[in-house]
């Protein structure tokens, strides 16, 4: 067994180091192949057994000599063909030194071949065995196929045509033009497969000219030449009409999108879309189309439209100019209706015509609104109070006297009654000066008499509560009466002033003229249309003043003038002309003083 082993590493160190021995690697291996399996030793440790009877050293030294020559020697052929026909791939084998060797050298072959590496590596030893002919033999056909289809392709790039056939094959029969891969074996596997892939690029050879058929019809028809889409193929089949229908999708048009002369088949594109898509579409229009019809024949009176009623209280759903009452807008539509009505009487003042003899009034006397400059242009020193009051162009830096004697008399408080029975007795004729709160009563006592101060005045309506009496000598009285209508004080003393004033005018004996003071800005009231009528009931002589002229336009001094005598020329109590003052300005004070001087000359006792 040891002899075994011996000569197993033996002719292996042999190969690797040209025969030489060492006992030393003898021994190491002896001690590892005694561990090793009897069924893995080689059939090289077999042909070695065979040699019994010899000297295992000496045997294996010989047989290492005799490996040694017969390797130098196939060392040098493998030399030779590796630098001539070996290298081109013709083969060729190495010599073999030994029986022995062949083996080895066959299982080392075939270890490589397993590895892939054969077709570039040489034998290193000699020795010919079945395997490795078959091998080279096929390594020798895949050169020479490789070469010849190498030549193929040269020959094809140079442009000689042809088609590139098989190493040693048949042509079948391929049309020449497209050119063909041959394969190393042409055997009738391939020829199917060269027909199969002949056959595709036919088929889409044969499509792409159906295409640019179609595609050079459907323009012919938009230019109007009209005709009708064939098959390429000759029978129009299922086949072209699927293909007709992928070429008009492909063109993003439908068929009725190819004008009325299009004549592409409709009927075969519209049945293999029904087709498609199983009839289910067409059946399912028909039995609703039935449908539709019975309803029509049983409801002969057309469809009513539903009406939306709207809720008249739902503000959600109105125009704001609908008018709808809302909270809190009540009471604004009310002020705006006023309002209306008020404009509605402004249009109705405006529209009023003063008479000329009003209108020549007002400008005489400058009554209205006026500059200081047209004040001074007419000759009236604006720095005096109540300058119209004062004589034109006076070169006196002080006042005139008044040019009635009597308002040239002091005017003094006598006596005060907020009751009747506290009225003193009438022993001079009397003037009273009636009128709403704050119209200005007293100022006007104070301006009829230029003595400012004696009567109390005062922008807070409802100053003057009592009938006050005032002696202007002893030719007349003039008695300030409390103001009736708005005024700071309750409203059950308002209502006793009211009665009071009511029955002096209607009551008082010596009482020549009521003076009824009205505001030019803002006309008669219904109060004082009451004790109008109270007067012209107990026929009180009473004339109209229109106070505080200096705060509107002439004009409108006019037209107010104008609307009030318009209003009460019915009435046979009223004096005329209707008196226009300004106690601020002085406008039309010495006009009144003339009327009211008239009353005292010609009042008896
Ligand atoms: N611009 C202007 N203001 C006037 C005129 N007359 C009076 N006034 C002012 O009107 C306010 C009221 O004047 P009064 O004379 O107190 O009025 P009244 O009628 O006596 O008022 P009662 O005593 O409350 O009834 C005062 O501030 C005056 O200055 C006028 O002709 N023009
Ligand atoms: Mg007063």
């Amino acid at each position: 067994m040891g002899d075994v082993n011996n000569g197993y590493k033996l002719s292996k160190k042999t190969r690797l180091q040209f025969g030489s021995a060492k006992p030393s690697n003898a021994r190491k291996s002896n001690s590892r192949s005694e561990s090793m399996p009897e069924s893995l030793l080689s059939s090289r440790r077999r042909s070695v057994e065979a040699n019994e009877g010899v000297e295992p050293n000496r045997k294996h030294r010989l047989g290492g000599e005799r490996r040694g020559k017969g390797f130098d020697e196939g060392l040098e052929r493998k030399r030779g063909m590796s630098a001539g026909a070996g290298r081109e791939g013709r083969g060729g084998r190495m010599g073999s030194g030994g029986v022995g060797d062949v083996k080895l050298r066959t299982r080392i072959n075939a270890e490589r071949r397993l590895s892939g590496k054969l077709g570039k590596m040489r034998s290193v030893g000699g020795g010919d065995d079945d395997d490795d002919v078959m091998l080279r033999t096929r390594m020798g056909d895949e050169r020479r196929g490789k070469r010849e289809f190498d030549e193929r392709v040269k020959a094809r790039r140079e442009g000689r045509g042809g088609r590139m056939g098989s190493a040693d094959g048949a042509d079948d029969g391929g049309e020449g033009r497209g050119g063909r891969m041959g394969s190393v074996d042409d055997d009738g596997e391939d020829v199917r497969l060269r027909t199969r892939v002949a056959a595709g690029r036919r088929g889409k050879r044969e499509f792409d000219e159906r295409v640019k058929t179609e595609q050079g019809m459907s323009t012919a028809r938009r230019e109007g030449r009209g005709g009708r889409m064939g098959s390429v193929a000759g029978a129009d089949d299922g086949e072209n009409v699927r293909l007709r229908t992928r070429v008009v999708g492909k063109l993003g048009k439908s068929e009725k999108g190819f004008g009325k002369g299009g004549d592409l088949d409709k009927e075969s594109v519209k049945g293999e879309r029904n087709r498609r898509r199983g009839g289910a579409l067409e059946g399912y229009a028909n039995k609703k189309k039935d449908k539709k019809d019975e309803e029509e024949v049983e409801n002969d009176t057309p469809k009513k439209r539903k009406r939306i009623k709207l809720d008249p209280y739902d503000v959600s759903n109105k125009r704001m100019d609908d008018g709808v009452s809302m909270d809190g807008k009540e009471t604004e539509k009310k002020v705006e209706a006023e309002k209306k009505t008020e404009v509605s009487k402004n249009a109705q003042f405006r529209a009023i015509q003063p008479s000329p003899s009003i209108l020549s009034f007002v400008e005489d006397n400058l009554l209205g609104r006026r500059r200081s400059i047209e004040l001074r242009r007419a000759g009236y020193n604006v720095d005096l109070s109540a300058p119209l009051d004062n004589i034109p162009h006076s070169t006196s830096s002080e006042r005139e006297h008044c040019e009635e004697n009597v308002f040239r008399n002091k005017l003094t408080f006598f006596a005060a009654a907020n009751v009747s029975s506290s009225f003193p007795p009438a022993d001079l004729p009397e003037i009273a000066f009636a009128g709403r709160s704050n119209v200005g009563k007293s100022s006007l006592l104070n301006a009829l008499t230029r003595q400012w101060g004696v009567v109390r005045t005062s922008d807070k309506p409802g100053l003057t509560q009592t009938i006050n009496f005032f002696n202007l000598g002893s030719k007349m009285c003039l008695v300030d009466l409390p103001g009736y209508g708005f005024a700071y004080a309750k409203e059950e003393v308002k209502d006793a002033w009211e009665e009071l004033v009511k029955e002096y005018v209607s009551t008082r004996v010596g009482l020549k003229r009521v003076c009824l003071l009205i505001d030019t800005k803002w006309g008669m009231k219904p109060r004082d249309h009451e004790l109008v009528h109270l007067m012209e009931r107990s026929q009180t002589k009473y004339q109209i003043l229109l106070t505080k002229t200096d705060m509107v336009f002439p004009i409108d001094v006019a037209r107010r003038a104008m609307e009030i005598e318009e209003n009460l020329k019915a009435n046979k109590s009223v004096v005329n002309p209707l008196m226009m003052v300004s106690s601020k300005s002085g406008a039309g004070i010495r006009s009144l003083r003339s009327v009211l001087a008239k009353i005292s000359r010609f009042a008896k006792p």
